[in-house]
């Protein structure tokens, strides 16, 4: 299961909002095929996996066991059902890491196994499967997008210097790692004023990857049109009054327009005011703080955190990187 865990990684960026996947089939102890769901739309890990068999050890696959990160689906999506695959392919036990919690699967698929006579096993490594999808899970179990909250503060806990003009904290690595973080998120989100000072790109420029919809809050209207997120280069929705009510607490009416719109995860740039809003709110997944090595002397202080768990923390060239969670 762990080999599928690993697998699955390899379609990061490129299925969702498809979970990423991966699948083995094992003959007496060794792996005669492996696979992973590699784009949106295309064929799922178990076929990937049935797939690359060997000719020669195909006729193996009715005595192998096939271990796989999440249920095998039972609906014809994009694709048919991989749990009709694996009873045409005779394959007589699976087990399974996690169950998919989506409404159109949701243990249908291992009904479909168990009804055919299938040998199934459920919850190997659970938790780790189930965090290698925690955005598909969040989006589709608690009906709103996984949150990562991010910024980038000086070594004396700024954000902005007093004018509020934009400022390079992060050294150039650590801007790439966001760039990588960017093209690994559904949606990226800023507030009005770090749209009218800085005037973000919010883009994947400095990595190979999908950029984002950019997701602007602007009530008033206030962003001029020659601004970057003005430029139709990606799907940008700006939040104007029409979308939000002021008199309303903000997260949840972002999160709720974000859901309908299928946006399964949203990293959150800034600034301060927006940032902490989500924190008080509750409604965040990550929190991902970059300090900075220079000193600001004053300015914009950083959100305040709260009360958080460290997960991890990274050296990134000098910049300290640390990843929190909610308190457990
Ligand atoms: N270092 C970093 O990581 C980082 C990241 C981002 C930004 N920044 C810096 O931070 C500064 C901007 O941060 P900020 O905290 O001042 O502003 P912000 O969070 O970007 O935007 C706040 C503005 O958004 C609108 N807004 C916020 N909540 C609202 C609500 N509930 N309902 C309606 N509108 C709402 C309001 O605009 P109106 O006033 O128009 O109503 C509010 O003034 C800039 O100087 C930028 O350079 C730094
Ligand atoms: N100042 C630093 C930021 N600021 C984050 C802001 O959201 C900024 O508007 C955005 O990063 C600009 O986006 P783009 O470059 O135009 O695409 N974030 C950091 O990570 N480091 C900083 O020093
Ligand atoms: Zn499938």
């Amino acid at each position: 299961m762990q080999r599928c865990i690993s697998l699955s990684l390899n379609g990061e960026g490129m299925v969702a909002p498809n979970p990423m996947v991966g699948a083995v089939l094992v003959h007496e102890g060794k792996i005669i095929g492996e696979g992973f769901h590699r784009v949106y739309g295309e064929s799922h890990a178990e076929v990937n996996c049935v797939n690359s068999v060997e000719p020669e050890l195909q006729e193996l696959i009715p005595h192998s066991v096939m271990y796989v990160s999440l249920e095998p689906c039972a609906h014809h999506g994009k694709t048919p059902p991989c749990a009709d695959l694996i009873v045409a392919r005779n394959i007589p036990e699976v087990v399974i890491g996690c169950v998919d919690s989506f409404s159109e699967v949701a243990g249908k698929g291992i009904e479909k196994l168990r009804a055919a006579g299938v040998k199934v096993t459920t919850g190997l490594l659970e938790d780790e499967c189930r965090q290698v999808n925690r955005r598909f899970f969040t989006f589709h179990e608690q009906r709103r997008p996984y949150v990562v909250l991010k910024w980038a503060q000086s070594a004396d806990g700024y954000i902005a210097p007093p004018d509020g003009a934009p400022v390079r904290i992060s050294g150039p690595y650590a801007d790439r790692l966001v760039h990588q973080w960017r093209s690994r998120e559904a949606g990226i989100m800023v507030g009005t004023r770090t749209a009218l000072n800085d005037n973000p790109r919010l883009n994947t420029r400095l990595w190979p990857g999908k950029s984002p919809v950019r997701i602007i809050l602007d009530l008033g209207g206030k962003i001029p049109r020659d601004f970057h997120v003005h430029d139709g280069s990606v799907r940008t929705i700006f939040l104007t009054a029409n979308e939000i009510d002021r008199s309303k607490a903000l997260v949840p009416q972002v999160l709720a327009l974000l859901h309908a719109e299928s946006v399964q995860s949203i990293l959150v740039e800034g600034g301060a005011n927006l940032l902490q809003q989500f924190i008080h709110s509750g409604l965040w997944d990550e929190m991902r703080v970059i300090t900075g090595q220079q000193p600001l002397g004053q300015g914009l202080r950083a959100p305040e955190t709260g009360e958080v768990r460290l997960l991890e923390k990274l050296d990134v060239a000098g910049d300290e990187v640390a990843v929190y969670g909610r308190p457990a």
